[in-house]
């Protein structure tokens, strides 16, 4: 532990930074793919005195290496210098809190997919220690008021811990998924204990105001917990209409004489660096090689963690119905699907993945020529820039989650075609479908909604094409990831912890 007190501690499970090893060495690399949460949770770090920052992440290390594993570690970097906390987690531990009861008993429940919840193999024991440790970990970089920012549903407990262990501190939590209603998030077992400890926080954050609604819902439904303060919607947030829609949203609610404020305000991306990629030379012959290659097809690109929540088999399913609807299509379209194991080690996972791969080796099958095959299937990594160039150059990207906590995919798309021609077909149950209505919003539970979308986006006219990605990237441009960073402080604020040391605008945001 280091001996220095940190004002501000980011509690999030992934590590800062990307390990490299160097011959007997570890070196830590900034992340490469520069656009996501990681860099902008590290941009807070310039709002509090220099080396004030921490991190506390898990990373796997056997039993035998613990005692001589360096537990904090001493990070400096474009964000600045900032303590690193890594709990050492062992593999049964990581397999017990992350892949079974995260993702096999909460995932399903967060999304609302109630029959796939696993109950018999879930270790609830597992998930409170390595919560506690989370919380011991956080506490003991912080100092005794310091803010600490907790970060999604796989450290739920982590807030009650630490009012336990220091009452002062100021704590703030933020939800990357969604949050369902209580009929559904009451199948939780542990339902009270999560509650208790959301309501230990100072703040508790999410992306749109319908998870803020059913989290108040919740609380409201297990705890003598009141509303103490509710807004009408913006129009920005498309109050009716939609699937997602929400006409108010509460604030803040109260509980055993403690006010907790609510927040629902959409992570952005980054649109200035995603042009910035695009503009250099690298990329051009990118984006220009992908255009050869097209050889004058369009290209309908469907990106995603393969997950049974991103609706990747319901967009091949439409992708097979329209190649047999329109053969007057075949050999002028290409479709690429990216679908990439974010995890190993996870059943439901492996069977996702091998449906899509059974999906598109049948449609393949059922159309391709000698020089035309209807789906390119990619499921690794591939870098930010390479995607991006992907992005610019597709006619159409498709994405159709059955739920989705917001979807960064959707917004980089847009921001990669910077509002020029292009269509996004988008589920209406992903939270950033009410940040853009000018999408071709498609109901991925039914296959005329899915099918009648697809016809839309390949069948609409230019100038409606770029009229509605011109909209959209206003509001990408406008609430980017600098924008949320800058309100969250904003929020931070009104919680007595921060002043505002740092102008926003100075704030580098990935
Ligand atoms: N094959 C891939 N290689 C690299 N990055 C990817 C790949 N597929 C998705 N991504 C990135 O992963 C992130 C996915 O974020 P998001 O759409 O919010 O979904 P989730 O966080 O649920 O995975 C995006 O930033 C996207 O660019
Ligand atoms: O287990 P992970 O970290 O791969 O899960 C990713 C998940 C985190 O809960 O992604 C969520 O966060 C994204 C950014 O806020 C959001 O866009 C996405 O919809 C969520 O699934």
């Amino acid at each position: 532990m280091t001996a220095k007190k940190s004002s501000l501690v980011i509690v999030y499970h992934r590590q800062p930074y990307e390990e490299e090893v160097v011959g007997d060495k570890i070196v830590y690399r900034e992340n490469k793919s520069p656009n996501g949460i990681v860099p902008t949770l590290k941009s807070f770090f310039g709002r509090v005195p220099e080396g004030k920052g921490a991190w506390v992440a898990w990373k796997q290390v056997s039993p035998k290496r613990q005692d001589k594993f360096e537990r904090v570690i001493q990070i400096e970097d474009s964000y600045g210098r900032y303590a690193v906390s890594r709990l050492p987690l062992t593999a049964d531990q990581v397999k017990m809190f992350y892949h079974v009861t995260s993702k096999e008993a909460l995932w399903p429940i967060l999304h609302s997919f109630p029959w796939l919840f696993r109950y018999d193999t879930t270790d609830w024991n597992t998930f409170r220690e390595v919560n506690w440790l989370f919380a011991e970990a956080a506490a003991a970089q912080a100092e005794d008021d310091a803010l600490v920012w907790v970060h999604d549903y796989n450290l739920w407990l982590v807030p009650g811990y630490l009012r336990k262990i220091k009452p002062n501190l100021r704590v703030a939590f933020f939800h990357h998924t969604p949050f369902p209603a209580p009929d559904i998030f009451n199948i939780l077992p542990w339902r009270e204990e999560i509650v208790d400890s959301l309501l230990a926080c100072d703040l508790v954050g999410f992306h749109i105001p319908r998870y803020a609604k059913n989290f108040a819902d919740v609380a409201r439904a297990l705890r003598d917990v009141h509303v103490d303060k509710s807004v009408r919607v913006e129009d920005g947030m498309s109050p009716a209409g939609l699937a997602l829609s929400e006409p108010e949203v509460p604030t803040a609610v109260r509980h055993n004489g403690r006010r907790v404020g609510i927040d629902a305000f959409p992570v952005g991306t980054n649109p200035q660096f995603v042009a910035k990629v695009l503009d250099t030379e690298a990329n051009q012959t990118l984006q220009d090689e992908i255009t050869e290659e097209l050889a004058g097809r369009r290209l309908i690109v469907a990106v995603g963690r393969t997950d049974y929540t991103k609706g990747i088999r319901e967009t091949l399913q439409s992708y097979e119905r329209l190649l047999e609807r329109r053969p007057e299509l075949h050999a002028k379209v290409k479709l690429m699907v990216v679908s990439v194991q974010a995890a190993t080690g996870m059943r439901i996972y492996r069977d996702t993945q091998r449906e899509v791969e059974a999906l598109v080796g049948r449609i393949n099958g059922r159309f391709s020529k000698l020089n035309w095959t209807p789906i390119l299937l990619f499921s690794n990594a591939i870098p930010f820039e390479k995607l991006i160039a992907y992005y610019r150059r597709a006619d159409v990207c498709v994405i159709t989650p059955l739920r989705d906590g917001l979807n960064l995919v959707a917004k980089e798309y847009v921001a990669a075609k910077r509002g020029q021609e292009g269509a996004l077909v988008l589920s209406e149950f992903t939270g950033c479908a009410i940040e853009f209505p000018q999408a071709i919003l498609a109901n991925p539970y039914s296959e005329r909604a899915m099918d009648a979308a697809m016809d839309q986006a390949l069948d609409m006219a230019p100038d409606e094409a770029r009229a509605r990605m011109a909209a959209m990237y206003e509001t990408v441009r406008r609430y980017d990831v600098a924008r949320w960073a800058e309100h969250t402080f904003e929020r931070f604020a009104e919680i007595g912890q921060f002043d505002q040391t740092t102008d926003p605008a100075t704030l580098k945001a990935g």
